[in-house]
């Protein structure tokens, strides 16, 4: 199973082509549309959230609800793209235009984004061109693809739910949830997207803080997936393993700087005896293990523990408070001023984590068990299932 993204930020559409989405998987507009909401909500978002309500189109792949096996092809329209228009024109430049219908030609790189470095590579002396495509604009079908991933997931009980640990410094205390479901529930009833009440209270403090300062705050996420069999991914080739590859994704989303698998980067500082998961079976459940600081990796593979991802999310480059930067064609320095951004996009982001890593995990998951159909993929899991519980 693989996808492609396309679409600028202020253009008309993103759209996604899904491919190897096995046939007669149960598949609605709802389902997808559910996470499109999600990674539009959160304390800390801009203007340009109000003015979009992110809706799919499913064009192709997909009748009566059920996919067929053929490429799935997913539409979300910008609704901002009528204001823009002439400043992203698609046809050949008319000449009759005024400069000031194709203003806002970007000469002025914005520290922390893609800007500079990516004109500098395409040769581009607009760097709208840049900025268009990396703007986080693009997650919105990677949520889309992302929610297909999950239905696969969840026809098999595979379940997946999210979390907001940090924001701006502020650390969640309580961290507890009984279920998946209960994780989702008390997520989906936070403004931060976080299960600690009093922590929440002080993260959009914090967020208030900075938005008023004219600044920006980053913080981390964790995705946590229930339910995977053991033994998807490999350990035999260093791009087979399932856990670098989820690692890859989440360092994939825009403004992700770091990547914790179980304990994490807390593993360097403890003995190998606090570190490793015990072993254990027992008739009902098979092998588990006794603890899960490996976050339900061992070798590359899943070990049928809870997955459990964390990533961190840098502060949002554009501020309100000027950062300095140089313009590329007369070379002065100036003050980067910006009209709209968001001032932190942490409980949106952890949205968009869940897909990738969702994603991830699908596509292994296919790799292992066939992926022509539904119901064949089902029968292979609990023939496979069975073998590893007794072996
Ligand atoms: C959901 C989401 C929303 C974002 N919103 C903004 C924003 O409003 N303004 C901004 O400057 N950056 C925003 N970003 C971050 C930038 O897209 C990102 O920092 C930039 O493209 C540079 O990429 P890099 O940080 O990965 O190097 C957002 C990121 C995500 C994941
Ligand atoms: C549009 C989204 O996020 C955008 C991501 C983004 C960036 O630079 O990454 C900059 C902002 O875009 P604009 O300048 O149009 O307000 C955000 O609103 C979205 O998440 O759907």
């Amino acid at each position: 199973m693989r996808y492609l993204t396309a679409g600028e930020s202020h253009g008309p559409q993103l759209t996604t082509i899904i491919e190897g989405v096995p046939a007669h998987l149960t598949l609605e507009t709802e389902d997808i549309n559910f996470d499109l909401a999600r990674r539009q909500k959160g304390h800390g978002r801009g203007r340009r959230m109000q003015i979009e309500k992110d809706q799919v189109k499913i064009m192709s792949g997909v009748r009566h609800g059920k996919t067929t096996g053929a490429p799935i092809t997913l539409v979300v329209e910008n609704d901002d793209w009528k204001h823009w228009t002439k400043i992203m024109g698609i046809e050949p430049l008319d000449e009759s235009l005024s400069e000031e219908d194709v203003k806002r030609k970007i000469t002025r790189p914005r520290p922390g984004h893609a800007d500079l470095v990516g004109a500098m590579k395409f040769n581009h002396r607009d760097m709208r061109n840049v900025l268009e495509r990396s703007s986080a604009r693009e997650t919105t079908v990677r949520v889309a693809a992302g929610a297909v991933a999950k239905k696969i997931l969840s026809t098999f009980g595979i379940k997946v739910g999210s979390h907001v640990l940090e924001i701006g410094g502020v650390k969640a205390d309580d961290t507890n949830y009984a279920s998946i479901e209960e994780l989702q529930e008390k997520t989906e009833s936070s403004p931060v997207r976080c299960l600690d009440r009093v922590a929440e209270q002080k993260m959009m403090a914090a967020i208030d803080q900075a938005k008023n300062d004219g600044d920006s705050i980053g913080g981390i996420v964790e995705v946590v997936i229930e339910g995977v069999p053991a033994g998807i991914g490999s350990y035999v080739q260093y791009d087979k393993k399932l856990d670098a590859k989820i690692a890859g994704a989440v360092m994939g989303i825009n403004a992700f700087k770091g990547v914790e698998v179980g304990i994490g980067f807390e593993a360097a500082s403890k003995p190998g005896s606090q570190v490793h998961d015990e072993i254990l079976w027992d008739e009902k459940d098979g092998y588990t293990r006794r603890t899960n600081n490996m976050g339900g990796f061992e070798g590359g593979m899943t070990n049928g523990m809870p997955i459990v991802v964390r990533g961190v999310m840098k502060p949002i480059p554009t501020l309100y408070k000027p950062l300095q930067s140089v313009d590329i064609e007369t070379k002065e320095v100036f003050e980067a001023s910006i009209e709209r951004s968001d001032s932190c996009a942490v409980p949106a982001a952890a949205v968009v984590a869940e897909a990738v890593v969702a994603w991830e995990v699908a596509v292994a998951l296919l790799d292992k068990f066939g992926s022509e159909f539904i119901e064949e993929i089902g029968e292979n899991i609990e023939r496979y299932e069975e073998r590893v519980k007794n072996f």
